[in-house]
């Protein structure tokens, strides 16, 4: 993803390194919205989307396989970047399965996320996202959170996008699957940790 800042004389290119379709549409459209857009040079991007690797992440905290994605997105494009991990994490369960929801998804799907909680007293669940950002190889990725409140219910909505139609953000009633892009992203945890990069590519 090529990023220019409007209304300021520098420009930033960065590659946004994800190999997830829904996570690059929600970006762009979470960086399109405000005040002082970032403007994404799409042919740019078409041309970028070689660059979508699959590599192994490894286990840990949510800190440390976001640190080591985007250290490695970092020395494979030998420039900057940005990566961006997500993870649902289950009170009940102490903050799993967090990072390695991508396989309970795969594995056990919307059901079987359900049925983990049988039993437990809370479904209280938060999606917490951890973007990272590289300015090379050399640097220490510097990482951006955003966290959102919600509980795992039964799924309700389409479904378009991983674990969408089971969590249900808090004060809202609806599951993220129910929401408009536009509901959506201005309450995920996608959305917050995007502020927090915005301003910090902003303040560069
Ligand atoms: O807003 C979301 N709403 C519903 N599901 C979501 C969301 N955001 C990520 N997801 C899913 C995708 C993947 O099953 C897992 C995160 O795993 P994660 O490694 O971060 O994503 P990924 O491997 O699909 O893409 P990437 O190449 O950027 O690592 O949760
Ligand atoms: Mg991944």
């Amino acid at each position: 993803m090529k990023v220019q800042k409007q209304n300021k004389h520098l420009s930033i290119n960065l590659v946004f390194v994800t190999g997830n379709a829904n996570k690059l549409r929600e970006v762009q459209y979470i960086l399109s919205q405000g005040q002082r857009p970032i403007q994404i040079d799409s042919h740019d991007l078409d041309s970028k989307l070689a660059f979508i690797f699959h590599f192994p992440e490894i286990q840990g905290t949510t800190q440390e396989v976001a640190r080591a994605k985007c250290q490695r997105a970092a020395e494979l494009l030998g420039g900057p970047c940005i990566t961006e991990d997500t993870a649902l994490c289950f009170k009940a369960l102490n903050g799993l399965p967090g990072p390695y929801i991508k396989y309970f998804m795969k594995s056990i799907g919307h059901d079987g996320l359900n049925s983990m909680l049988d039993g437990f007293p809370t479904k209280e669940a938060w999606a917490l996202c951890t973007f990272a950002y590289s300015s090379g190889p050399d640097a220490e990725p510097i990482l951006f959170e955003g966290r959102t409140e919600g509980m795992i219910v039964p799924a309700r909505g389409p479904a378009t996008f991983g674990w969408d139609p089971v969590f249900q953000a808090e004060d809202t009633g609806k599951t993220y699957a129910e929401m408009t892009n536009e509901e959506k992203n201005f309450i995920s945890h996608r959305y917050r940790a995007l502020d927090k990069l915005r301003n910090y590519l902003e303040s560069l």
